[in-house]
C-alpha cells in the first residue's frame, strides 16, 4: 500500500530499502513500491514532466527552486538572494506554518511528521499558485528534512505541465549551524532545536537527481555566488536539451 513513507521515483529510479539504486519500470502507480511520475527526464538538479516546446519562455518551462536544509543553514539568506538575482517571487516557508507549529517550535518541541504534512502540501500549492499567476519560476524555503517530505513536493510536476522542480540543499555540520542560530536574534527557532533537526535529517542521496547540494560552511558571498552559478548551469542544461529536441 502506498504511504508517505514510500519514496517517489526520481528520473525513473527508486531507491531500494538498502539504499542502492534500482531502475523502476512501472508506468502506473504500483500497489507495492513507488509512484512513477510522468516521464521525468532530466538529471543534475531538475526533474520535470515537461515536453519540450519550441518558442518563447515556454521553451524553458517553469521552475520551482526549493531551498532546503536544517534550521540556520541559510535558506532565507540564499533564497532571497536567488529571488533577486533571478527576478522571481520568493516564498518564505516559515510563514506557511500554522500557529500551532510555531508555538511548538517556540517552546522547543520538535515538529512531528503529522505536524508537517499539511504545511508541505500548502507550500507546494503556494509555489504552483505563483506559476499559475504567470511567473516563470518561484524560489521558496522549506526545511524538507526527510526524503518523504521532498517527495510531497515532487508531486507538483504531476499536476502542472512543463514544470521543473529543483531542490537546493544547503549542507553544513551541526556545530556550525548551532553557532549561527545562537548568534541570530529574534527568531522563534532556538539553538535548542538544532540537534533535533539533525536527528531527523536525511541528507539527499545520489538517486535524488533533482538536488543541487551547496556547501554552506563557506562565507555567505561565496555561498550565494555558487548557488546562483549552479542554478544557471541547470537552466543552461535545460535550454540546451530543449533546443536539441526542437532541432
Ligand atoms: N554562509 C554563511 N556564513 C555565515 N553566516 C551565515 C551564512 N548563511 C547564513 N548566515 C547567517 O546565519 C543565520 C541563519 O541564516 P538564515 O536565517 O538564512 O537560515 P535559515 O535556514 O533560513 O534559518 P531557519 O530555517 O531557522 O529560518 C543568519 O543570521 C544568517 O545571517
Ligand atoms: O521542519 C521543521 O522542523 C521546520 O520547518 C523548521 O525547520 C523551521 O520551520 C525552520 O527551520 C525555522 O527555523
Amino acid at each position: 500500500m502506498l504511504s508517505y513513507d514510500t519514496p517517489v521515483s526520481v528520473n525513473g529510479q527508486t531507491s531500494s530499502p538498502s539504499g542502492s539504486i534500482s531502475a523502476s519500470h512501472q508506468s502506473v502507480p504500483s500497489t507495492q513500491t513507488s509512484v512513477r511520475l510522468p516521464t521525468p527526464n532530466l538529471s543534475n538538479g531538475s526533474v520535470s514532466n515537461s515536453v519540450a516546446v519550441s518558442n518563447g519562455s515556454q521553451e524553458m518551462g517553469h521552475h520551482i527552486w526549493l531551498v532546503t536544509g536544517p534550521a540556520g543553514c541559510g535558506k532565507s539568506t540564499v533564497a532571497k538572494y536567488l529571488s533577486n538575482a533571478l527576478q522571481l517571487p520568493y516564498i518564505e516557508g516559515d510563514e506557511y506554518h500554522p500557529q500551532a507549529n510555531i508555538d511548538k517550535m517556540s517552546a522547543g518541541i520538535p515538529l512531528t511528521d503529522a505536524d508537517r504534512w499539511d504545511w508541505l502540501t500548502a507550500l507546494r500549492e503556494a509555489a504552483i499558485h505563483e506559476l499559475d499567476r504567470g511567473n516563470d519560476g518561484v524560489v521558496l524555503t522549506c526545511s524538507a528534512l526527510k526524503r518523504k517530505y521532498r517527495d510531497v513536493i515532487r508531486v507538483a510536476p504531476y499536476f502542472t505541465p512543463n514544470l521543473y522542480l529543483h531542490f537546493i540543499y544547503l549542507d553544513a555540520p551541526e556545530e556550525l549551524l548551532l553557532q549561527r542560530v545562537l548568534a541570530r536574534k529574534n527568531h522563534y527557532m532556538g539553538a535548542n532545536m538544532v540537534h533535533s533537526q539533525f536527528e531527523v535529517l536525511e541528507r539527499p542521496r545520489a538517486d535524488e537527481t533533482d538536488v543541487i547540494t551547496i556547501d554552506v560552511s563557506r562565507p555567505v558571498e561565496e555561498v550565494m555566488a555558487d548557488a546562483l552559478k549552479r542554478v544557471r548551469q541547470v537552466m543552461d542544461g535545460i535550454k540546451a536539451d530543449s533546443q536539441e529536441s526542437a532541432a
